[in-house]
């Protein structure tokens, strides 16, 4: 069971703590209470158990979730070139934001690993990481045949008819066997269960089973409700946590061997920098002592931005016949092979990344009109709306998270830079898939649903124009990573985790969540999250062996 109290008595009791029961924090807790039966592990989530939660468990209820009681709801800063009125949810829940995402579920490309390589993630290789995939719980299938309606499977036709694409039935069966897409579209593979459309979030699908008491893990405390304010520091090591249970009392936890933080890109940057471990300007300014200087955390911060284009029905979307609304996507090829391997600041190395896909679409079937309203497009009618979405799903720009006051309760900065790479990769990536969208829609059998184009509409032609709209309306599909970044810390000196996701400069600390991504990953990045989780529980545990094995010497 999970518990909302741990007694004074047990604070020393632990030899791994995980801070954060997140997407990846479930994993890694469950594989190393699994893994290393003698140990305890104990696992502290600042948010309820999402168990038996049928607000959080059916899919369809994602978009109810967002803004509500379980997300932090964090905001952007301003952004003069993008949309600065972007919220940016993040899940506080037992499950993380895999407990109010829309579950789709891609496995990353073999040029995403080979990018993080010459970042300075040894080890991290495209076989290497899809073995630790093939470990994944979660139940992960293309989108089932009764949660495809005729209104999107005209849309998938017309996409490959109109932009001369495959129609590709398994997405991650592609990318396993051929490493990448390159042009293609269809439908979805999502995390579900397509009997009931619940989902198979992290915590279902790894803790699930043991609250249930299929697995039996008694060496597994799981803690919710309750808050990691700070990581105290002796010498060179993790010394405890200062926590506030659910009833308010304190607790100082010490991990006998290893503390694990899961807390995502940016509430592990945000509880590090509270604990002096950051960039010692900006800890100076702001008055809170120095622990360590570590010039990376918050730096290199990434997300996948995306523009709206609207269209009204003539006739409704067929109802009760999706997974979550965004059901198939378009994956699309913009710039000449080989051109992404021009040296920037996003690839200092110039890994060259072919002629594999460079721009995605997500298409929607309900009206996304947030944005759209805010700059005076009207409002759909429920039910008659369609949307297709260009992403940039390997951006250029890079941002920034950083703390505005030392007050724990002040949300940090996250200042996303959008669409300011020098070149104009971004916006310029925003456009053709505004083009490309158009296309679609004048293309049978899905033109023949359309009534018209409601925004940016028929009036906004040129590239200027169009990417004036686009970078105004964009918003996030909620993927901030990179904060704190793996790479060779002996040499890179914004490097925060080594290969080994160790934070530089302290033996018993690591982080496992979207922060280590040295860069974003092509596609949405569950996945990648998951896999980094496996393959992590799979390294502490080398390191715990070693450790057992010289003390037996
Ligand atoms: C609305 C939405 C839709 C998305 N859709 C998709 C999708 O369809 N496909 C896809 O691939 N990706 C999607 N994503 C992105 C994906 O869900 C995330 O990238 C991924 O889940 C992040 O995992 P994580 O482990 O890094 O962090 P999280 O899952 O956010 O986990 C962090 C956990 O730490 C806890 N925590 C934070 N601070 C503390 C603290 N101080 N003390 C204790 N606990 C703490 C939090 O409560 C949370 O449970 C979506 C995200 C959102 C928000």
């Amino acid at each position: 069971m999970t518990t909302n109290h741990i007694p004074q008595s047990d604070t020393d009791k632990y030899d791994y703590v995980i801070v954060g029961g997140g997407t990846a924090g479930c994993v890694v807790a469950a594989r190393l209470a699994e893994y290393l039966p003698q140990k305890r592990i104990l696992l502290i989530e600042a948010g309820p158990s999402d168990y038996m939660d049928d607000r959080v468990l059916d899919l369809r209820q994602w978009l109810n979730l967002l803004g509500g009681e379980l997300d932090y709801d964090y905001h952007t800063t301003e952004q003069p070139m993008g949309n600065s009125f972007i919220r940016h949810s993040r899940a506080k829940v037992l499950g993380g934001c895999s407990s109010h995402n829309t579950l789709i579920s891609f496995r990353p490309f073999e040029y995403d690993l080979d990018i993080w390589q010459s970042l300075g993630a040894r080890g991290w290789t495209f076989p290497t990481f899809m073995k630790a995939l093939n470990k994944l719980k979660n139940t992960i299938q293309p989108v089932h045949a009764r949660h495809r309606n005729q209104l999107c499977k005209d849309w998938v036709n017309s996409c490959s008819s109109a932009l001369d694409i495959p129609v590709i039935s398994d997405f991650n069966k592609h990318i396993t066997e051929t490493g990448s897409l390159k042009t293609g579209v269809g439908f979805f593979s999502v995390s579900y269960n397509p009997d009931d459309g619940r989902r198979s979030s992290a915590s279902v699908a790894y803790i699930h089973p043991i609250l249930r008491g299929e697995n039996q893990r008694p060496n597994l405390t799981i803690l919710t409700n309750a808050w990691v304010a700070k990581i105290n520091v002796s010498g060179d090591e993790v010394s405890s946590l200062s926590l506030t249970l659910q009833d308010g009392s304190a607790r100082e936890v010490k991990a006998r061997s290893e503390t694990i933080l899961c807390a995502g890109a940016v509430d592990t940057p945000r509880l590090m920098l509270l604990s002096g471990l950051g960039p010692k300007e900006q800890l100076s300014s702001l008055g809170i002592p120095v622990v360590r200087d570590i010039p990376g955390v918050g730096e290199n911060l990434q997300d996948h931005p995306e523009s709206i284009i609207m269209w009204e029905l003539n006739k409704p979307v067929p109802q009760n016949q999706t997974t979550m609304d965004s059901d198939a996507g378009i994956f699309l090829r913009r710039e000449t092979p080989g051109a992404g391997a021009k040296k920037s600041a996003a690839n200092p190395f110039g890994v060259n990344d072919g002629d594999i896909a460079d721009v995605m679409m997500h298409c929607y079937q309900i009206p996304f009109t947030l944005n759209t309203i805010r700059l005076g497009y009207p409002e759909i009618r429920d039910g008659y709306a369609f949307c297709m979405t260009p992403n940039i799903p390997r951006p250029r720009s890079r941002g920034r998270l950083y703390l505005i006051s030392a007050d724990p309760k002040v949300k940090p900065a996250l200042d996303f830079r959008y669409f300011t790479d020098p070149e104009g990769y971004d916006a310029a990536t925003l456009v053709y898939g505004m083009r490309a969208a158009r296309k679609v829609a004048e293309q049978a059998p899905f033109k023949d649903w359309i009534k018209k184009e409601i925004a940016p509409g028929p009036d906004v032609q040129s590239d200027e124009d169009l990417s004036h709209y686009a970078r105004k309306v964009a918003h996030t599909v909620y993927h901030p990573a990179g904060t704190t970044r793996m790479g060779d810390t002996t040499t890179d000196e914004l490097a925060v985790v080594d290969e080994k996701l160790k934070v530089r400069g302290l033996k018993n600390l690591r982080i496992v969540d979207a922060g280590i991504f040295p860069t974003i990953p092509t596609i949405n990045p569950m996945v990648t999250v998951l896999g980094v989780a496996e393959r992590a529980a799979e390294l502490i545990v080398q390191d715990s062996e070693a450790t057992r094995e010289r003390a037996r010497l």
